[in-house]
């Protein structure tokens, strides 16, 4: 898969939520809860979906701020996989507003 061009991906970017591009290569959110296990949950739902479409993101716990950063290592940037994915990822944080 190849990655996409980052003018690209701002501007898709756009129609979500809190997403930015960091060092022209990272999907970077922050997703804050109200209960520290809530953030907790999350996590392992994006762990399991992680697994089921082998393609995982770097996680960061801080109390109840989970940080979530996707690239695709193989392709050395930002991919559609990861465009879907980071979509995915939204559609789970709503289920726990
Ligand atoms: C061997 C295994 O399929 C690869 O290392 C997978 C695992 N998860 C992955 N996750 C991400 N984000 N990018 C990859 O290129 C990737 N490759």
């Amino acid at each position: 898969m190849e990655k996409l061009q980052i003018e690209q991906v701002k501007e898709e970017l756009k129609q979500l939520e809190g997403w930015k591009v960091e060092d022209d290569r990272w999907l970077v959110k922050r997703f804050r809860f109200s209960e520290f296990l809530t953030g907790i949950d999350f996590v392992n739902q994006l762990a399991n979906l992680s697994e089921e479409v082998n393609h995982h993101p770097f996680i960061s716990i801080e109390y109840k701020v989970i940080t979530v950063k996707l690239t695709s290592w193989r392709a050395g940037g930002i991919t559609e996989l990861d465009m879907n994915l980071i979509k995915q990822y939204d559609d789970i944080y709503q289920k726990f507003k």
